[in-house]
């Protein structure tokens, strides 16, 4: 086929490997979704069953890509991290955005009737989107997970005291709008507090934090790696990565509403933005 006459016009395509020792976001955005919340009526300011979904939907895909290290969501977003020395398609953006898009969208539809089972999908589809981004630094993947996360708080506590002055405070659409221009968190608390006796603290994590999905290994050693070829040369052997690859397969999926942005969850799992075998578990 690549001899024919024709086999030239594969010239006309662009390469598109992203850069080596980078870690890899993928990140995939409902399309249309304002729509579609009003179309399944939604609960507001979050509904429940929807973000189980799409938890669900994600450990999904995080099984089936043993190379995702963590995975984070929020509203109808979520961000896959590939390891920064994944191998998996070659690194290929186009390939990896698409594949994980795809089957994230084939596992949200396929699960739906599961939490919303009195309201049946119909055309058009939920589908989702996706990009890749390329971190070359732990320090800068951290500020990137930092940013979503604290996207989710800003979203959430403005969300929160919008539709508590709409719906049990009376207001319109617009005059809550209004009222809220301008304000800063502490007012959105206070707000909330006297007006309607809440303390946003104590509202559910995963409507504040939004949800981490990451593998567990229980009381065996905490290292990570990743299942392709790697051709650095302290590279594990293809044996090893077999091993390795198995390993993950058979380790426990984590969902968790966390924070993030502090220290505390990267010092007590260390493995999981760990470079290379061995690092950071004591070995
Ligand atoms: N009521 C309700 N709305 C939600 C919930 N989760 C997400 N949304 C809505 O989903 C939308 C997500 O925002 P975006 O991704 O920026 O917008 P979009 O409409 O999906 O548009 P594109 O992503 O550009 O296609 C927002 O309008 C949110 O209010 C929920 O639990 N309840
Ligand atoms: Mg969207
Ligand atoms: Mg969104």
């Amino acid at each position: 086929m690549a001899n024919s006459e024709f086999g030239y016009v594969r010239n006309f395509e662009q390469p598109d490997a992203l850069p080596p020792s980078n870690w890899i976001v993928v990140r995939i955005d409902g399309r249309g979704f304002t729509k579609l919340c009003k179309k399944y009526d939604f609960e507001k300011p979050n509904d429940r069953r929807a973000l189980d979904l799409m938890n669900a939907a994600a450990v999904e895909v995080v099984r089936s890509f043993v190379d995702v290290v963590l995975a984070y969501g929020q509203s109808d977003e979520y961000s896959f991290i590939f390891h920064e020395a994944t191998a998996i398609f070659e690194r290929r953006a186009a390939k990896l955005a698409s594949s994980i898009a795809t089957a994230f969208t084939a596992e949200y539809c396929m699960q739906w009737s599961e939490f919303f089972p009195d309201q049946p999908l119909a055309r058009p589809y939920p589908t989702f989107d996706g990009r890749c981004v390329c971190y070359p630094k732990r320090k800068i993947l951290r500020d990137y997970l930092s940013w979503r996360q604290a996207d989710c708080h800003i979203n959430n506590i403005y969300n929160t005291t919008f539709w508590n002055m709409v719906l049990k405070g009376g207001m319109s659409n617009t005059e809550a709008e209004h009222a809220l221009k301008g304000t800063v968190s502490a007012d959105k608390n206070e707000i909330l507090f006297s007006k309607f006796g809440i303390n946003y603290n104590n509202e559910p994590m995963i409507y504040r934090k939004g949800t981490a999905v990451y593998r567990s290994y229980g009381a065996g050693p905490a290292i990570n790696g990743v299942s392709g070829q790697v051709k650095t040369a302290d590279a594990a052997s293809k044996t090893q990565l077999e091993k390795e690859k198995k390993r993950k397969q058979k380790a426990s999926i984590v969902v968790e509403h966390v924070d993030l942005i502090g220290d505390a969850f990267w010092d007590s799992h260390p493995y999981i933005l760990a470079s290379k075998r061995g690092e950071d578990c004591g070995e």
